[in-house]
């Protein structure tokens, strides 16, 4: 089944989950994991089932990451705040770094973010 991770910084979380309200039957038929907060988010504001891993700081990031070097995700939406600093942005790079290494769509904004959960369907 499509795995597909979301995540968003927290200047994006509004943003994120009006996607996911928008694309619900879409990402209904994919299997959904997020980090911690933004995955409380989606499961208080969505009808979607979401797998939750820890918060970003926390290591949320990198646990999203090992599936992507298990090659277990197929795509992910990962909107970042361009105008704040992270704490943890050594694990936001090595989270796009991997994405990279192992050719997984990823898609930082909302405009991609269409592209990508289209590509998905086909
Ligand atoms: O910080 C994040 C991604 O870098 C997101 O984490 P939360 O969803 O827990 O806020």
């Amino acid at each position: 089944m499509t795995r597909v991770a979301l995540i968003a910084h927290d200047e994006k979380k509004a943003d994120l989950v009006e996607f996911a309200q928008d694309h619900e039957p879409q990402l209904q038929e994919y299997e959904l994991i997020a980090t911690g907060t933004t995955g409380k988010r989606l499961l208080e504001e969505t009808d979607l089932d979401v797998e939750r891993k820890e918060s970003g700081p926390l290591g949320g990031d990198l646990m999203i990451g090992s599936e992507v070097a298990e090659g277990r995700l197929d795509g992910i939406v990962f909107l970042r705040d361009p105008l704040r600093a992270q704490p943890h942005e050594p694990d936001i790079s090595a989270l796009l770094r991997i994405c990279d290494v192992h050719d997984t769509a990823l898609a930082t904004n909302l405009e991609s973010a269409e592209f990508l959960i289209e590509g998905l369907q086909e």
